[in-house]
């Protein structure tokens, strides 16, 4: 049995791992200076069982450290020593141990002991002392060094135990060959595993989104719309330049243009005229000429280099260039066609036009442009329970807010969106909105009802209109998701709890919405924070908890949790401006350790 061990280090670790009286520390003894004189910088962390001190009762730092400090620190010239008082109930741990390693003075770090890590690991063994072999019930065994006696699998690498010089020849090339291991997103949105969706396990996250998107066909119907009327919409076709920008090469400094050849022969030069934005030299400029120019003016024919007014002086109509050796050709010049050539893509077609794209559009003179038309999403609520803000609120009710974050989260998407209120909890009412509601749109959202409760007659009215599938997705909050088809339209049923529409519609209606629209790019965006507490999950599981980012006074990221994450609290969602995303395959992201976030400021 190995416990799981990820190397926080940009360097390889490798172990070795023996039963004790095998010569570890013999091996490695003769192992290091050999492999420094093949250049190997190494570290060496070792394992010790016993209450070891390292320090010489009477020296300074021995009696500071007993007098009560928790760390020492002595340093000379040629070394230094941090010395930690950490009482530890069980083995210390090696990935904090690790983390204590200048990765940029190093190479490879050896590690000696620590059996139990699935660390990669070289396996000594002695037959002659008739202990087992550690590779049978550990797979991170990569080499065994023996003696002829001992029968190594095919899949491993076969050492000599007396070989110090083919066991650095392994490390050596294990060190070369060595890749860090990619960075694994909590939400894999390229895993193309086949789920089906009465799977009794539950799909995980990423499933789900694969599952969603199938279903997805991205709309065809297109439209042309002035520029000033566009906010937040998807080109239909791709927009080519039909123009330079900039159109002419100009200047972007108010100085003095001049053939940057001349300054070889003289520092002084003749101004023969002044060109302003707007206009251009009409001769071309000579041997020993320069022009004033102001930013944006047209640079005149033949001059290459432009030099900022402050940086000359003129006198007589004669300009001398203050710091000559600093110039450097082509300064100061815009070229014609360097941010968009005429003939360029300057905007694919499925790119979502925000407030820089409508710019560049802007810059290249279009003012009608091609889009594909907006998805249209009717919304719904259910429940008897659930009630109209404004209203007095009745006894054991409560007040209808998913509606309101889901029409708000819709457009912010670019969503045209349709309000259907609240739609009483029977199987006729529920039947007839879900078909009006899909001639209408082509997304329809309900809340509530997705679960097991007794009163969900949305299954029933769903069944009678069209095939929807009921999901339970392995995260929290937003277990149950219903995904189905009414004619053309896409249907979602997302969970009541108010927390688990927001997370839902984040992670399966937002992706969906934006293929609907014919966006290129809707993949989750995550960033990596450290978590400035424990979190917890359950492996199996993804967790998204409501996460506070800021910047600290380090300069990194680091994030908490709101607090309290019942999945009805919208408070959380208030006082949150990310996602703390957990993958399904951790349970607990210690304090100070990265965990990846997904900001969502720009869609909440
Ligand atoms: N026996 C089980 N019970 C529950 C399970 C389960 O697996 N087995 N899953 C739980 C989870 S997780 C969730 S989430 C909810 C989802 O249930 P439903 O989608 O059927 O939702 P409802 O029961 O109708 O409502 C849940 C909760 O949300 C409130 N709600 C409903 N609509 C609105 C609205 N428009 N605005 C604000 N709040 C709303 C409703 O009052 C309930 O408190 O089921 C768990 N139970
Ligand atoms: O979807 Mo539920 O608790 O996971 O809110």
């Amino acid at each position: 049995m190995t416990t799981l061990f990820t190397n926080p280090l940009p360097i390889p670790v490798l172990g070795f791992c023996a039963y004790s009286g095998t010569g570890k520390t013999t091996l490695l003894k003769q192992l290091i200076p050999l492999l420094n004189q093949r250049g190997l910088r190494l570290a060496v962390i070792k394992h010790a069982h016993h209450n070891f001190d390292v320090d010489i009762p009477g020296k300074d730092s021995f009696e500071m450290r007993k007098a009560g400090a928790r760390q020492v620190l002595v340093a000379s010239h040629v070394r230094w020593a941090l010395m930690t008082e950490d009482l530890v109930e069980d083995d210390p741990q090696l990935q904090h141990l690790l983390r204590q390693i200048e990765a940029d003075k190093v190479d490879i770090v050896l590690v000696e002991g620590f059996k139990k890590l699935a660390l990669p690991k070289i396996e000594l063994h002695r037959a002659a002392h008739n202990k087992p072999l550690i590779h049978i019930h550990d797979d991170n065994i990569v080499a065994i060094a023996c003696c002829d006696e001992t029968k190594v699998p095919s899949s491993l690498t076969r050492l000599d135990l007396n070989n110090v010089a083919q066991i650095a020849d392994f490390v050596q090339n294990y060190q070369q060959t060595w890749q860090p291991a990619a960075v694994q997103l909590p939400i894999n949105s390229s895993e193309q595993q086949a789920a089906t969706p009465n799977d009794q396990h539950g799909l995980s996250v990423s499933q789900g989104i694969t599952n969603v998107l199938a279903q997805v066909v991205p709309i065809n119907r297109n439209e042309s719309l002035n520029l000033i009327d566009v906010d937040n919409r998807v080109l239909a076709h791709d927009i080519i330049s039909t123009v330079n920008v900039p159109q002419q090469t100009n200047s972007a400094m108010d100085g003095y243009a001049f053939i940057f050849q001349d300054l070889k022969k003289s520092q002084s030069f003749k101004v023969v005229g002044e060109v302003l934005a707007g206009h251009h030299y009409s001769a071309t400029l000579q041997a020993g000429e320069a022009v004033r120019i102001m930013t944006g003016a047209t640079v005149p024919q033949g001059a290459d280099t432009i030099q900022a007014r402050e940086l000359v002086t003129e006198q007589d109509s004669i300009i001398t260039i203050l710091e000559p050796g600093q110039v450097v050709e082509g300064q100061h010049v815009r070229l014609a066609g360097e941010d968009i050539a005429e003939g360029d893509v300057a905007l694919a077609a499925g790119s979502r036009l925000g407030a820089a794209e409508l710019g560049l559009l802007a810059s290249l003179g279009f003012n009608q442009l091609p889009l594909i038309e907006r998805p249209v999403v009717a919304v719904f609520s259910t429940g008897d329970e659930v009630s109209q803000p404004g209203q007095p609120l009745k006894p054991n009710c409560i007040y209808d807010s998913n509606r309101y974050t889901i029409l708000s989260m819709a457009k912010k998407l670019g969503c045209q969106v349709i309000d259907l209120g609240i739609i009483e909890d029977n199987e006729q009412t529920l039947t007839d909105t879900l078909r009006s509601a899909a001639k209408q749109a082509d997304v329809v959202i309900s809340s509530g009802g997705v679960s097991v409760g007794n009163a969900d007659y949305i299954k029933t009215a769903l069944a009678n209109v069209g095939d929807t599938h009921f999901w339970r997705i392995n995260m929290r909050p937003g277990r149950p998701l219903a995904v189905g088809k009414i004619d053309q339209s896409l249907f979602f049923g997302l969970p009541g709890n108010p927390v688990a529409v927001m997370v839902a519609f984040l992670q399966f209606v937002q992706p969906a919405i934006r293929k609907l629209a014919g966006e290129s790019h809707w993949q989750p965006q995550f960033m990596p924070a450290i978590a400035q507490h424990a979190l917890r999950s359950k492996t199996g599981r993804t967790e998204f908890l409501r996460g506070i980012y800021t910047i600290r006074s380090d300069g990194k990221i680091h994030v908490s949790t709101t607090g309290a994450q019942g999945s009805g609290m919208l408070s959380s969602m208030v006082n949150a401006n990310c996602l703390i995303v957990i993958g399904d395959d951790t349970a607990t992201i210690p304090a100070g350790e990265s965990v990846f976030i997904q900001p969502f400021a720009s869609l909440l």
